[in-house]
């Protein structure tokens, strides 16, 4: 039995599980955020009831030291060396990693490589990891990346149709990420449905603020929505998905936008916040169309036909489908987004139970009898896969 913290370090935020393994028990979560900023705070779950303190925290080195402290504190651990893996979510893992790594001098070289190809995620996530490593030197530290499912992706999926040297010189292609998502609700998927996963053409939409759709193909990523970056594919929370690129310079001149600029519109104010001109959150907007707000209605209706699309789009990539899969905030939690999504694919075999769909909890079948395509809802587990492959590559028992 051992104890291992899985790690999602953010630029101002740190979320982390305490999970027991290989039980797969989850003794403890919570997040420390605002860190560096004003207000910092620590929010752990301790025997389900939420505790909150104020530490002050300038950097995330003194984020994880208050972080250890509260565990010991509120003896959820009785010594910070009571944890004996660490497994860390890293973003971006560029075409050198296609698997999680045990994190060596040398891998943290490579990740700070790899991190201009991430520049928004990556250099937070490699604090997380040094910060880790001073406080517990001794300890077995594990990466494990988003884009690694997807590194299985053909070249004629993952190429740009850009100059080849590009891609030869600077990295430029399709990466792809939530990839450990993806992953997981795939495996999950098969094992529901009691079907080896080298039977199975499934696609996986994994519905957060940032969303993105793959074709799981034998149990294989065989293309998925985002790109390069994060900002690809369906349109999402704050950020815009595919757009023509022609329109970046035209915003900088029309605007007065630096291209940076224009990157940070469209990854933090656009999507259903920009559209609807009110919230990124999918709860706001679907309420005030209710409510009658014909832009928060357009901001929904720019969402959810993205995301049709791409199911027939990764059917006719596959040939076929067998199972679809929900996953992640909205993914999990709102019948409506599944049923729209969902509506008009009767022709290729796909009908849902409106019924089981409405009431969907958990890990739940929502396609009607006569369906030929199985379609759940399942919830995401990034925590667990980040434990796992630290005790496969920590080699801890
Ligand atoms: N009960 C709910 N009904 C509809 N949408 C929900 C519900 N709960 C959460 N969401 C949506 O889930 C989104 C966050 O998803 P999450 O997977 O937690 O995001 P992140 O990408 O930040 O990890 C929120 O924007 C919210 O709109
Ligand atoms: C890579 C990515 O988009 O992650 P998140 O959904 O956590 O923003
Ligand atoms: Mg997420």
């Amino acid at each position: 039995m051992s104890t291992i913290i899985a790690i999602n370090a953010g630029s101002s935020s740190l979320k982390f599980q305490l999970l027991q393994m290989p039980e797969e028990t989850i003794i403890t979560k919570g997040v420390v955020e605002r860190i560096g900023l004003e207000t910092p705070f620590i929010t752990v779950e301790v025997e389900g009831e939420k505790k909150t303190e104020y530490p002050s925290l300038q950097n995330h080195e003194e984020a994880v030291k208050a972080l250890l402290n509260s565990l010991t504190k509120y003896d959820v651990i009785t010594d910070v060396n009571d944890i004996e893996g660490v497994g860390h979510r890293v973003v971006h893992g560029g075409e050198t990693f296609s698997d999680s790594v045990l994190i060596t001098d040398q891998v943290l070289n490579e990740l700070e490589n790899v991190s201009e190809l991430a520049p928004l995620h990556n250099p937070a996530n490699i604090v997380g990891i040094k910060a880790f490593r001073d406080i517990l030197p001794d300890v077995p530290s594990v990466a494990v990346f988003d884009t690694a499912f997807h590194q299985s992706i053909p070249k004629e999926k993952y190429l740009y149709g850009v100059p080849y040297e590009y891609y030869e010189k600077y990295g430029v292609r399709k990466y792809g990420f939530h990839g450990t998502s993806h992953k997981y609700v795939s495996q999950r998927m098969a094992e529901l449905m009691d079907r080896p996963q080298n039977d199975l053409k499934i696609i996986s939409c994994h519905i957060g603020n940032g969303a993105s759709i793959t074709a799981v193909d034998h149990g294989i990523s065989v293309d998925t929505s985002m790109g390069f970056t994060p900002l690809a594919g369906v349109m999402m929370g704050t950020r815009s998905g595919n757009i023509d690129p022609a329109l970046i310079p035209y915003l900088m001149e029309k605007t007065g936008q630096t291209a940076a600029e224009v990157i940070d519109t469209l990854n933090k104010k656009s999507g259903l916040l920009g559209v609807s001109g009110a919230s990124s959150d999918l709860r706001d907007v679907v309420q005030q169309a209710e409510e009658g707000s014909e832009r928060a209605q357009t901001a929904l209706d720019v969402y959810l036909t993205r995301m049709h699309k791409y199911i027939g789009t990764y059917a006719a990539s596959m040939d076929g489908v067998d199972a679809v899969i929900f996953t992640a905030g909205v993914g999990e939690n709102s019948a409506l987004v599944r049923e729209k999504v969902m509506e008009g694919l009767e022709f290729m075999g796909i009908q849902i139970n409106k019924e089981k769909n409405g009431q969907a909890s958990g890990e739940t079948f929502i396609q009607s009898d006569s369906s030929r395509v199985a379609v759940a809802v399942v919830p995401t587990d990034e925590e667990v896969m980040i434990a796992r492959d630290t005790v496969r590559l920590g080699q801890i028992q």
